[in-house]
């Protein structure tokens, strides 16, 4: 059933972890973070210069825009560098795990081709793959999988994930034909776009994904076990 692709596009959220991680986990973590950050100056200049992209000067107000944008989830470009730098702190002291699905891990490892497209940040991807819980989770070591994965896109690097430009920039960077590619995701409204420039989709079905009403368009994985 691997239908020969050579390359293998995955999205994050709802395909290869649940939905429930970056709802209930990463966003509130990021959320508690946010008063603090901007109140009291971060003295953190990386977190600063972004911060400084909003363009907002007034304090109350930027709070409320950075936390009006994550309870809307918003995939906005400056909001996702800005969560990457927080949640660095939660994954390298131990308190956030990846729950990665474990066929998707395993599909991971057994592939040689493998590329992310989030709208997380590129780092925000390299630390979920570099902390994700083990089978003896919750309290075993945590895995680190960035060594099987080829390249990393977001929205910064390609543009936004509904959009067909997207997926032609990334096969342009990868330097693949879109038909020797398969792209996975949960959102019907990306693999549409994926779709329009020849790759070839796949609809990820996983527990707490929202429905998709006109599904029969799609090839759909429960798992990623028999790709
Ligand atoms: C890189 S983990 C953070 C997930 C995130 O912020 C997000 O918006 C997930 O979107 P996706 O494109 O992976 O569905
Ligand atoms: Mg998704």
């Amino acid at each position: 059933m691997g239908d020969g692709y050579s390359t293998f596009l995955l999205d994050i959220e709802g395909t290869v972890c649940p939905i429930s991680f970056v709802k209930d986990t990463l966003f509130p973590y990021f959320t508690k973070q946010v008063p603090q950050l901007v109140q009291q100056d971060s003295r953190d200049s990386a977190i600063c210069e972004i911060l400084s992209q909003f363009g907002i000067d007034d304090k109350h107000q930027l709070q409320a825009h950075i936390l009006e944008l994550v309870a809307n989830d918003v995939k906005d470009p400056i909001l996702k560098q800005l969560q990457g730098y927080v949640w660095a702190h939660g994954y390298e002291s131990g308190q956030i795990k990846a729950p990665v699905y474990a066929d998707a891990i395993d599909f991971i490892r057994r592939k040689d081709r493998i590329y992310i497209y989030s709208s997380g940040s590129v780092k925000a991807q390299k630390l979920l793959f570099g902390h994700v819980q083990g089978r003896r989770a919750p309290t075993g070591d945590s895995l680190d999988l960035n060594a099987y994965i080829d390249g990393y896109f977001d929205i910064n690097t390609s543009g936004k994930k509904t959009e067909t430009q997207a997926y032609a920039n990334i096969l342009q960077d990868i330097g693949v034909s879109a038909n020797d590619v398969l792209f996975l995701s949960d959102n019907p409204l990306e693999l549409d776009a994926a779709g329009a420039v020849g790759m070839a989709t796949g609809l990820a079905v996983r527990p707490g994904n929202a429905p998709v009403s006109d599904m029969q368009k799609y090839r759909v994985y429960k798992n990623f076990e028999d790709l």
